[in-house]
């Protein structure tokens, strides 16, 4: 397993938000972490990141680094495109990018342009003017420009037409081939195409966890703690 969690807690503003979290992530493809709004998805990634104050053990490929600092846990290799997607809007998009470039590291432009043409078309453009899609693009990009071991991929499709999910959902998929992602997702039909295993948290635990076709399976399941109808 590339990442293992045990028993992490994270209290934030006087509430328990993460009450144990315990699971794993598998060294190759997608690991969809999943679950209603509110249920601790997001604290979740910023405790394995280090953005919040957590309890518990994480380890990275074998190594704890629920002590570390979040600069040290990136340099280990874990890249990370947060649900704000995080662009410095008045920078253009290859300042984005040379921003992100890690020391020590191969930067792999070729790849992020193979995968992204647009991001080399639309170099000189200020990032904030870019669409969510294209922010998105970003977002992603940066994350495979250095050598990771592992991307967590936070709600990346939140607040995008269809047809530009599909376009993240390709590019996912493409990323995936290459590198591990534990992906946070609400869109089902996303998580069905792209996941293998699927970690269900409800109320800051968790509360399922096994392959995305046995919990997609499951209606009461995806009905209660996912909170949709149908998953197609
Ligand atoms: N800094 C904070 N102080 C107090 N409560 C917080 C703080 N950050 C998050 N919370 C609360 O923790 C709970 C979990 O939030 P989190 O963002 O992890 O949920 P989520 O599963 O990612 O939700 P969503 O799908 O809506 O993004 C929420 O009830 C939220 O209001």
């Amino acid at each position: 397993m590339i990442l293992e969690l045990d028993d992490v807690r994270v209290a934030l503003g006087g509430s328990q938000i993460l009450q144990g979290v315990s699971f794993t992530v598998a060294p190759t493809g997608v690991t969809a972490l999943l679950g209603r709004n509110g249920v601790g998805k997001t604290t979740t990634v910023k405790a394995i990141l280090g953005l919040v104050p957590r309890t518990g053990t994480i380890r990275f490929d074998g190594a704890g680094v629920h002590r570390l600092r979040t600069h040290e846990i990136v340099r280990r290799g874990i890249g990370y495109a947060p649900e704000d997607r995080g662009v410095f809007a008045k920078l253009t998009v290859a300042e984005n990018l040379a921003l992100a470039e890690r020391r020590g590291s191969r930067h792999a432009y070729d790849l992020v342009y193979e995968l992204f043409p647009e991001l080399k078309t639309r170099g000189a453009q200020a990032a904030g003017t870019l669409s969510g899609g294209q922010q998105q693009m970003v977002a992603i990009g940066r994350t495979l420009l250095n050598d990771n071991r592992l991307v967590v991929v936070d709600e990346p499709t939140k607040g995008l037409a269809p047809k530009v999910v599909t376009e993240v959902a390709e590019v996912l998929e493409r990323a995936a081939e290459r590198v591990p992602l534990l992906l946070v997702e609400q869109n089902l039909a996303l998580v069905k195409r792209l996941a293998g295993d699927g970690v269900v948290l409800a109320a800051g635990r968790v509360v399922h966890r096994g392959p995305v076709p046995d919990l997609l399976a499951d209606a009461e399941l995806t009905r209660e703690l996912l909170g949709v109808g149908k998953a197609r």
